[in-house]
């Protein structure tokens, strides 16, 4: 591992003997933006180097969507046996322990590793240099003793948690996301700055395993999904005992070892440990940009097209600055082999991408929400919506606090939002409906098995023919004189 850490100290490396390498394409980072298109590549018969100067896998699989999720999974674990009574199972308090979810955590973690490992992807042909890399110019990185000239670089390397400089906060211990899975002591009182989904999902997590937690928001919780859908989610976090203050930022952090207090301008919160999810910071800083041309602000600036302002470069995933999940960082991943191996123009659309928070109940969207449509779209916009109450499956499980609202434009969908059970599973569909333009008719001639979560998106669909057959007239005309001369 290169213990060298700013790009000036790592460039000092060419005065020792470097090793040149010459490749078609360097991949800078091997989270999941770098790791999908290194596999795409070199298996379609490109020369591939990869750069991966801290975990492979990245941030997703070793400090973020995997142990997330795997954290959540215990927590939901813990709720079913408090939630028992109305299915006539007797509730129980169960007993938490906590150091085991979080070897739960990392079991999950070193079960997914092999996928993203070292080993896997020199068996595709890919060479792999445990090294982080800094451009020497245009075309050229030094990465530890390797000077590496490629045809075409693709960065990838990701996004950290944001530590914004607020006083005091360098005279606590803060954890983030990259330390919090590694916390086996359980929080007595878990303070969170930040009311995004790493906060909304930590803190129902670990008020789920028995931390008492307060959320501090700035501006509003979830405040990029819809109000209405992520009200609901709000509500079910308050009632299991989770505390969410809005409008208050924190200004101020004081404290001595497990007694932090949140100072903002809505009150001051005191916990025992403190978790900061307050949006993420492009890791650029060790990549010496200017020495390639490569324009940046807080990201690195990027075309539809991925192509980064020096023409042989392209960057994909979080430190494009775009949307930050591993589901976007593998699409421009997929997205940049074609103009990198075959030469021919390629563009990453975001009008499809879909995401979803992983809380109970769950909320995804995709496209775009009710609000962002009828800015755009005004009254043409038709708003189909079905609750989760209505439908069967969920009546069955006792999971019917949801809601889909499907935004309609001339018959064709052009976003969807679901809060409810299995709702990130359940927004594939529209996913699939937006990314090909389907009409709203697709999925109303669907046939979904019956007693299914997924009828409600059929009933959904079916909403925009009510007025149409239900309520019109001229239909009830036509039927009337069709039944009258039927034989
Ligand atoms: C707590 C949490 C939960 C999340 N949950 C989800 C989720 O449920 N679903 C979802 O879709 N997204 C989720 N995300 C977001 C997701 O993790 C990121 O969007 C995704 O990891 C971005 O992939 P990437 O390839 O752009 O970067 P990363 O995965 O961060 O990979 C970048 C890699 O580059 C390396 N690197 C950096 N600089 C250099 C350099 N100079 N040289 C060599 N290597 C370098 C880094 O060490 C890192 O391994 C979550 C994020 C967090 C923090
Ligand atoms: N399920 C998922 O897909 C998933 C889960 C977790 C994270 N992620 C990804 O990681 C990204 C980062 O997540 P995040 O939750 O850290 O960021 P975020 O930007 O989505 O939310 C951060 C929140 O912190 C608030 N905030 C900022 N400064 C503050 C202050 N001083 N005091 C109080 N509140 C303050 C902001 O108003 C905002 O609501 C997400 O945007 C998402 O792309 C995805």
């Amino acid at each position: 591992m290169n213990m060298l850490n700013t790009p000036k100290e790592m460039l000092r490396t060419e005065d020792r003997a470097m090793e040149e390498i010459k490749t078609d394409v360097l991949v800078i980072g091997a989270g999941s933006g770098g790791l999908s298109f290194a596999a795409g590549a070199s298996q379609m018969g490109a020369d591939v180097t990869l750069l991966e100067g801290h975990k492979m896998g990245g941030d997703c699989l070793n400090f973020g969507c995997v142990p997330s999720k795997a954290l959540i999974a215990a927590g939901k674990q813990a709720q079913a046996m408090r939630s028992g009574e109305k299915y006539g199972v007797s509730p129980v308090s169960p007993k938490v322990d906590f150091a085991a979810a979080k070897q739960h955590v990392h079991k999950v973690i070193d079960t997914i590793a092999p996928v993203d490992s070292q080993e896997r992807f020199e068996g595709l042909g890919v060479r792999v240099i445990r090294e982080y890399g800094a451009f020497a110019d245009k075309d050229t990185v030094v990465a530890g003793s390797y000077r590496i000239t490629a045809r075409r670089i693709v960065i990838a390397t990701g996004s950290s948690p944001l530590v914004p400089p607020i006083d005091g906060i360098d005279t606590v211990t803060v954890h983030t996301n990259e330390t919090i899975f590694d916390l086996m002591e359980k929080p007595d009182h878990l303070v969170i700055v930040g009311g995004g989904p790493i906060g909304m999902e930590m803190a129902q997590a670990h008020v789920r395993l028995g931390c008492k937690v307060t959320v501090i928001e700035g501006a509003k919780a979830m405040g990029k999904d819809d109000p209405e859908m992520a009200a609901i989610v709000l509500d079910t976090l308050r009632a299991e005992g989770v505390e969410i203050v809005e409008g208050a930022k924190a200004q101020r952090i004081s404290g001595k070892g497990k007694t932090i207090t949140v100072h903002t301008d809505n009150g001051d919160f005191t916990g025992s440990h403190l978790l900061m999810a307050v949006g993420r910071k492009a890791n650029i800083d060790r990549l010496n940009l200017d020495a390639a041309g490569i324009e940046h602000d807080r990201a690195i600036k990027v075309g539809p097209d991925l192509r980064t302002t020096n023409r042989r470069v392209y960057a994909i995933g979080d430190v494009a600055g775009g949307f930050q999940f591993t589901h976007v960082a593998g699409y421009h991943g997929a997205t940049v082999i074609r103009p990198i191996l075959f030469g021919l123009p390629a563009k990453a659309r975001e009008d499809h991408i879909p995401w979803a928070t992983y809380t109970q109940p769950e909320l995804a969207q995709v496209g775009l929400t009710e609000a962002q449509a009828r800015e755009r779209h005004g009254r043409a916009l038709e708003v189909l919506r079905f609750p989760f109450h209505e439908n069967d499956r969920a009546i069955a499980e006792g999971k019917t606090k949801g809601l889909i609202k499907v935004m309609v434009v001339k018959g064709r969908p052009i976003g969807a939002s679901i809060v409810g059970e299995q709702a990130g599973e359940l927004i594939g569909l529209w996913a699939l409906v937006i990314a090909n333009k389907l009409k709203i008719g697709a999925v109303a001639a669907m046939v979904a098995p019956y007693p299914t979560l997924g009828e409600i998106s059929k009933r959904a669909a079916g909403q925009y023919y009510v007025p149409r057959l239900f309520e019109n007239p001229t239909v009830k005309k036509v039927v009337g004189l069709v039944q009258r001369y039927l034989p």
